[in-house]
C-alpha cells in the first residue's frame, strides 16, 4: 500500500515566524496576526486542504542572545511581539469541523494543575481536536521574567517534564471515572463523588492532592506532540509523544532523527510506527517551474541576515554576532535547544556550514528544506523525502502568509491526491481518532 503524506501548518501568533525578513514582502499578510479574521481564513483554508492540524509554536521570552540584546529581534519582528496561541483555538475551531490544533505550551513555567484544566476546557470546546506540543523552553529570557535567575539545565528540564506528565496523566486519565457524570435531574445529582478521585501526587517538583477540576473531555489527554531530538529529548519523546516534529536541512539528517526516534519508541515497548513524524519544510510552487523559480528568487531578496542570526542565536544559546559570517559552525553543548546547532554541525559531519550559509538557509522556512518547483516536481520531492526518511508527513512553514498555504492547498494537495498519496477526506472523530483510529492515548 502506498504511504500517505500528511500535512501540518507551522505558524505562530506573531508577525515573523520561520522566514525572518519576509514580513516586509508586499504580498505577506502576517502583520494581520492581531486580526481574528486572519486566523479564521487560515483555518478554513487548511481544512479545505485536509491538513491534519495547525501547529502553533510559542516561546515565553525574547530572542535576546544575539548581541546580548532583544533590539534586533524587536526591530525585525523576530517572533516578537508575540501573542498567546491558546486564545486562537476556539476562534478557529468554531469556523471548522475537522482541523486539529497542536498548541505549544512550555511546561517549565506553568503549574500542571492549572494547565491540565486549560487543555481539558479546550478539548471540550473543540470537540476533541486539541493537541499539545510539549516543550521545555530554551530561552533564558523566559526564565528570568518568570522569577528564575536562568532556566533549569537542559537535562533537568526533561526530568521535571517527566514528573509533570505524571501529574497531568493522573488528572486527565485517572481522576474521573467514565461514569462519574450522572446528570440526573430527578435525583438532583450531577456528578457522583465516589467516582471522582483525588490524585494525591507528591513528587520532587509538584504536590497536587486533589482531583481534576474538569469532567472528562472527548480525548481526556490531548494528542501529544513533541520536538526534541537530543538523547534526553528522544527518551522523553519515546515515552510520551504520539507525534513529533523534526527539522533538518537534508534527507540524511532527517532520516537519522526519524530512525533514532523510531528505535527509541520500540525500545520503550511501543510499535515504531506508533509515532507520527512530521519534518519541517517550505514549499514554493506555482503552475509552472519558471514561475516557481522566479518566486524563490524574489523571496530570497527579502531574507534578513541579522534577523536570521537573532533567531539562530536564540534557538542555540550561542551569540552568532561574535563570529565572522564566513566562520564555520562548530558544535558546542549549550543549555538552550541542542538540536538546532547540531543540525548545522554534528548531525552531518560531511557538510560544513558557515554562519552566513546557515543564516541564509533558515531565512526561508527555518531549519527544513525548501522544495521549489511546479506541482508535479514538488510532489516528486515530497514523495522522495518520505520514501527516503520514513517520515509520515510535513510540518509546512510559510514564506508568505497565507499565500504559501494557498499554493499548497490549491496546487500540491490535488496533485498528491491524484497520485493516491494524500487523504481526500478526514476520518471521523477526535484528532487522535483521525490520526490513530483510537480514542485514548495508548499506554504500553
Ligand atoms: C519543528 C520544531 C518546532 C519547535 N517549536 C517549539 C516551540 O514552539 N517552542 C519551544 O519552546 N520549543 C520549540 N521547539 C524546540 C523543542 O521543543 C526542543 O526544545 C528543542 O528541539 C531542543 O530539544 P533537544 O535539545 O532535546 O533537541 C521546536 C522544535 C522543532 C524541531
Amino acid at each position: 500500500m502506498t504511504r500517505q503524506i500528511r500535512f501540518n501548518a507551522f505558524y505562530m501568533n506573531t508577525v515573523s515566524h520561520q522566514s525572518p525578513g519576509l514580513w516586509t514582502h508586499p504580498r505577506d499578510s502576517s502583520h494581520r496576526y492581531t486580526d481574528p479574521d486572519h486566523w479564521v481564513e487560515l483555518a478554513q483554508l487548511l481544512e479545505r486542504g485536509r491538513f491534519d492540524a495547525i501547529f502553533l509554536a510559542d516561546v515565553l521570552g525574547a530572542y535576546d542572545v544575539y548581541q546580548g540584546s532583544a533590539d534586533a529581534a524587536l526591530r525585525h519582528a523576530v517572533q516578537a511581539p508575540l501573542n498567546d496561541p491558546l486564545a486562537l483555538v476556539p476562534l478557529m475551531a468554531q469556523a471548522t469541523k475537522h482541523l486539529g490544533f497542536g498548541v505549544t505550551s512550555a511546561l517549565t513555567y506553568e503549574h500542571p494543575y492549572t494547565f491540565a484544566r486549560r487543555m481539558s476546557t479546550l478539548d471540550h470546546l473543540t470537540r476533541g481536536r486539541i493537541g499539545w506540543n510539549i516543550v521545555t523552553g530554551y530561552l533564558d529570557s523566559a526564565a528570568r521574567n518568570l522569577g528564575l535567575d536562568q532556566q533549569l539545565s537542559h537535562d533537568e528540564r526533561y526530568d521535571l517534564a517527566d514528573e509533570y506528565m505524571d501529574v497531568v496523566y493522573k488528572l486527565w486519565e485517572q481522576s474521573w471515572d467514565n461514569d462519574a457524570i450522572v446528570n440526573d435531574k430527578q435525583r438532583g445529582v450531577y456528578a457522583e463523588p465516589s467516582r471522582i478521585h483525588p490524585i494525591r501526587h507528591e513528587g520532587k517538583y509538584y504536590k497536587v492532592p486533589g482531583f481534576h477540576l474538569c469532567e472528562p473531555s472527548p480525548q481526556r489527554t490531548p494528542l501529544l506532540y513533541q520536538a526534541g531530538t537530543s538523547p534526553r529529548g528522544v527518551k522523553f519523546a519515546a515515552q510520551h509523544a504520539e507525534c513529533t516534529f523534526v527539522s533538518g536541512p537534508s534527507i540524511k539528517v532527517v532520516k537519522k532523527y526519524a530512525d533514532t526516534l523510531r528505535a527509541a519508541v520500540r525500545e520503550a515497548g511501543r510499535d515504531g510506527d506508533d509515532l507520527k513524524i512530521y519534518a519541517q519544510a517550505l514549499i514554493i510552487t506555482a503552475p509552472t517551474e519558471v514561475e516557481a523559480r522566479a518566486k524563490y528568487e524574489d523571496f530570497k531578496q527579502y531574507i534578513d541576515i541579522e534577523a536570521a542570526l537573532a533567531l539562530l542565536s536564540g534557538w542555540t544559546g550561542v551569540d552568532f554576532s561574535r563570529f565572522p559570517l564566513d566562520a564555520t559552525i562548530e558544535y558546542i553543548d549549550s543549555d538552550a535547544g541542542r538540536t538546532a546547532l547540531a543540525s548545522f554541525s554534528a548531525a552531518d559531519p560531511e557538510r560544513r556550514w558557515t554562519v552566513r550559509e546557515a543564516a541564509q538557509f533558515i531565512g526561508l522556512g527555518g531549519r527544513g528544506p525548501v522544495l521549489v518547483g511546479d506541482p508535479s516536481q514538488v510532489a516528486d520531492q515530497l514523495e522522495h523525502w518520505q520514501d527516503q526518511t520514513g517520515i509520515d508527513g510535513f510540518n509546512l512553514a510559510y514564506a508568505l502568509a497565507h499565500e504559501t498555504m494557498r499554493d499548497v492547498v490549491d496546487l500540491i494537495v490535488p496533485e498528491l491526491q491524484r497520485r493516491g498519496r494524500y487523504p481526500r477526506e478526514y476520518a471521523a472523530g477526535t484528532l487522535r481518532e483521525k490520526l490513530f483510529a483510537r480514542k485514548r492515548r495508548s499506554t504500553n
